[in-house]
């Protein structure tokens, strides 16, 4: 995909209060952050998880280090968040304002064209007062943004290959999701979008 921000510098956007884009944050960073990602799903392979309601999510998941809150069925062997990932979302939090980050899990999500991610809150780890730290590689996606209510009026922007998203403080709990993403092809993830979102999941 022809990236029209080729030749700039990473820039910034707030979206919220304690809410800001790092625009083409991860881009001279893609080829090993992605390599994590093949590593950590050749151990444990993604999985498209069925809802309490039953539905199969048409997003793809795995994760490393910590598990925290999130369901798994089988279970698999832990991998460990590696050094590198970790310090890579410490500095992405301390550019987006957040310092004293300590991520200790990174959920890594697939999508193939046509998947979404539903609304939802970041609710599960234990301590809240730590951002999110999230990576967008590979095929662009629209990002939603929205409220303390699932009801209230969205943001959306799009979130294109190297784009990091920071959110924590007055906005942790706001609800976020990601719009069906298109057909495409990405010269590093082929038709794939894939996110990876650090967490301090306790
Ligand atoms: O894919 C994204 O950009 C968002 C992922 C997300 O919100 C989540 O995994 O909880
Ligand atoms: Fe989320």
């Amino acid at each position: 995909m022809l990236d029209l921000f080729e030749g700039e510098a990473p820039w910034q956007e707030v979206l919220a209060e304690d809410a800001v884009i790092l625009r083409r944050y991860a881009r001279e960073d893609d080829q090993w952050l992605f390599r994590h990602i093949m590593q950590v799903a050749s151990l444990r392979p993604f999985q498209h998880r069925i809802t309490p309601g039953g539905f199969r999510m048409s997003v793809a998941m795995t994760h490393c280090g910590s598990r925290g809150g999130y369901p798994e069925n089988p279970p698999v062997p832990p991998v460990s968040l590696p050094a590198e990932l970790q310090q890579f979302a410490v500095r992405a939090a301390g550019s987006a304002g957040f310092s004293g980050f300590l991520p200790d899990s990174c959920l890594m999500n697939r999508y193939a064209p046509g998947s979404k991610l539903t609304l939802h809150q970041d609710k599960d780890e234990k301590d809240l007062r730590q951002p999110i730290v999230s990576v967008s590689l590979g095929l662009p996606a629209v990002f939603q943004f929205g409220g303390f209510d699932r009801a209230d009026a969205l943001q959306r922007v799009l979130l294109e290959h190297g784009d990091v998203v920071v959110w924590g403080g007055r906005s942790r709990l706001r609800f976020h999701g990601i719009a069906p993403v298109k057909p495409g092809s990405h010269p590093l993830t082929g038709a794939y979008r894939y996110n990876m979102t650090f967490r301090c999941a306790g």
